[in-house]
C-alpha cells in the first residue's frame, strides 16, 4: 500500500525530506570536458518589455533603444535591443546547463557584437563549447571552466554575439583537504578592495564633453601639456542601489536561473551571506552611468572582464572611468577604448573591464550646428 502518509505533519515532513534525494539542477565541475559542444535548449526571444526593463532599471537611458525616430537617427532601421540586454539574453540561456550549480562568473573577454542593431523579436539560439577546465589550486572544493558560447538569430543562423566567459563550478567530489587557507568560498571574506594609487599619474584629465572630439582632445592633453604624466580618468556621479528588481528580476527575465541571484535561504550559508547581484547586472549599471557623460553611437566590444568581489542588495553601483586611446575612423564617431572599473558605496572594485565603443562627433550633430 502507498500513500498513506500524513506529508503536512511537520514533523513527519521533515523526517522525510531527510530520506528522499534531491532532483539536481545545473552541472558540476566534473560534467565537463574540453570540446564539449551544448546546445541551450530554450532559446530566448528578445523582447522590448524586457530590453526596456533592463535599460532602464540599470540607468541606460538611451532613447535609441526605445524610440524609433531616436534609433533611424542613430541608423538602425528599427528600434534594437539594448546591446547589454542582449549580452544578458545570450547568457541566460546557457546558465541552466553551465553556471547553475552555484559557479561565480569570474570574467568574460573577447565579447564581440557581430551585427549592429538586433531587432527585438528576434529569437536567439545560444550555443557554448569547454573551452578549459582546469582544478582550482587554491580553492579544492571548485574547478575553474572557460566556455565559447554564441548567440545566433534562430531563422537566419547570423551570429550576432560571441564571448569566452570563466567561472569557478563546484566540484561533485572534492578531494580531502589538509585544511589549508583557501579550502572553499566559505572561508573566504570578501575582497576589502586594493590601494590604487602606487604609479599613479601626476594629474587626471576630464574631457569637456561628451563627443569624441572631447576624447580625443582630452588625450591630446595629456602629452600636450603634461607631458605624459597625466591620465584621462574621471568618475561618474550616478549610483544605483540593487534592491529586488536589480538582483532577482533582471537575470530571471533572461532565464538566468543561477541561485546566488534568487534563492535568499541558500545563500545566507554562503560567503556572501545573501543574495548576489549577476555579474552582468552590476557591469551594465555601471556602463549607464558611464554612457550618461558620453555620446555613444554603437558599442564594439568587451575584454579582460574581471568580478572582484560580491555585490549583494543594499549596495551602490558606481563607475569610475579611464580613456586609454581614441581613433578617427569614422564620419559620423570615432571609437574609443574605456577601462571602467565598478565600485561599491566602500569605493571596492567590483567588477573592471575594457570596453571599445563608437562615439558620436560634435561636427556631424545637431550639437556642432
Ligand atoms: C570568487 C572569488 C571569491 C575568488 O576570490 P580570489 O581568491 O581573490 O580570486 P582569485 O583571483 O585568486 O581567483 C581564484 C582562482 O580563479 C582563477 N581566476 C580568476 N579569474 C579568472 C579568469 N578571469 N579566468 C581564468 N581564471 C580565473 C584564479 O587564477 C584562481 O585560480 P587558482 O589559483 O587555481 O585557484 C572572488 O573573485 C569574487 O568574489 N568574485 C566575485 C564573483 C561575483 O560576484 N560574480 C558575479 C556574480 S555571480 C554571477 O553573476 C553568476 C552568473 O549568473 C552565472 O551564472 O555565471
Amino acid at each position: 500500500m502507498t500513500g498513506d502518509y500524513d506529508f503536512s505533519d511537520g514533523e513527519t515532513f521533515r523526517a522525510a525530506l531527510d530520506r528522499v534525494e534531491t532532483r539536481e539542477k545545473g552541472n558540476c565541475f566534473e560534467d565537463f570536458a574540453e570540446g564539449d559542444e551544448l546546445e541551450h535548449e530554450p532559446g530566448l526571444t528578445l523582447t522590448r518589455h524586457a530590453s526596456e526593463t533592463w535599460a532602464g532599471q540599470t540607468l541606460n537611458h538611451d532613447p535609441a533603444y526605445w524610440r524609433p525616430d531616436a534609433a533611424r537617427e542613430r541608423g538602425f532601421d528599427e528600434v534594437p535591443a539594448h546591446p547589454d540586454y542582449l549580452t544578458a539574453a545570450v547568457m541566460g540561456p546557457t546558465v541552466e546547463d553551465l553556471s547553475e550549480k552555484g559557479g561565480y562568473f569570474l570574467g568574460r573577454t573577447n565579447l564581440r557584437f557581430h551585427e549592429h542593431g538586433v531587432p527585438l523579436g528576434t529569437t536567439l539560439q545560444v550555443r557554448s563549447t569547454v573551452d578549459s577546465t582546469a582544478t582550482s589550486s587554491s580553492r579544492p572544493d571548485y574547478g575553474i571552466v572557460t566556455w565559447q558560447t554564441e548567440g545566433v538569430d534562430a531563422e537566419t543562423g547570423e551570429r550576432l554575439l560571441s564571448y569566452e566567459r570563466t567561472n569557478m563550478i563546484p566540484r561533485r567530489n572534492p578531494p580531502a583537504t589538509d585544511g589549508g587557507e583557501h579550502e572553499s568560498l566559505d572561508d573566504v571574506e570578501p575582497d576589502g578592495g586594493e590601494t590604487m594609487d602606487l604609479g599613479l599619474p601626476g594629474t587626471f584629465v576630464e574631457p569637456e564633453g561628451e563627443y569624441f572630439e572631447d576624447f580625443a582632445a582630452a588625450l591630446a592633453t595629456t602629452e600636450d601639456r603634461h607631458g605624459g604624466d597625466a591620465a584621462v580618468a574621471y568618475r561618474h556621479e550616478r549610483g544605483r542601489t540593487m534592491d529586488a528588481v536589480t538582483v532577482s528580476q533582471l537575470p530571471l527575465m533572461t532565464l538566468n536561473t543561477a541561485k546566488q541571484h534568487h534563492d535568499a535561504a541558500v545563500m545566507a550559508d554562503s560567503p556572501s551571506g545573501d543574495l548576489v547581484a549577476y555579474g552582468d547586472v552590476t557591469r551594465s549599471t555601471a556602463l549607464g552611468h558611464a554612457r550618461s557623460d558620453e555620446a555613444t553611437w554603437r558599442e564594439v566590444g568587451f575584454d579582460d572582464e574581471r568580478f572582484h568581489t560580491f555585490v549583494t542588495p543594499g549596495d551602490t553601483v558606481y563607475c569610475f572611468t579611464h580613456v586609454r586611446d581614441a581613433r578617427d575612423d569614422g564620419d559620423r564617431y570615432g571609437t574609443v577604448e574605456f577601462e571602467h572599473v565598478a565600485f561599491n558605496q566602500d569605493d571596492t572594485p567590483v567588477y573592471s573591464g575594457t570596453r571599445t565603443a563608437q562615439i558620436q562627433k560634435r561636427s556631424t550633430t545637431n550639437a556642432g550646428n
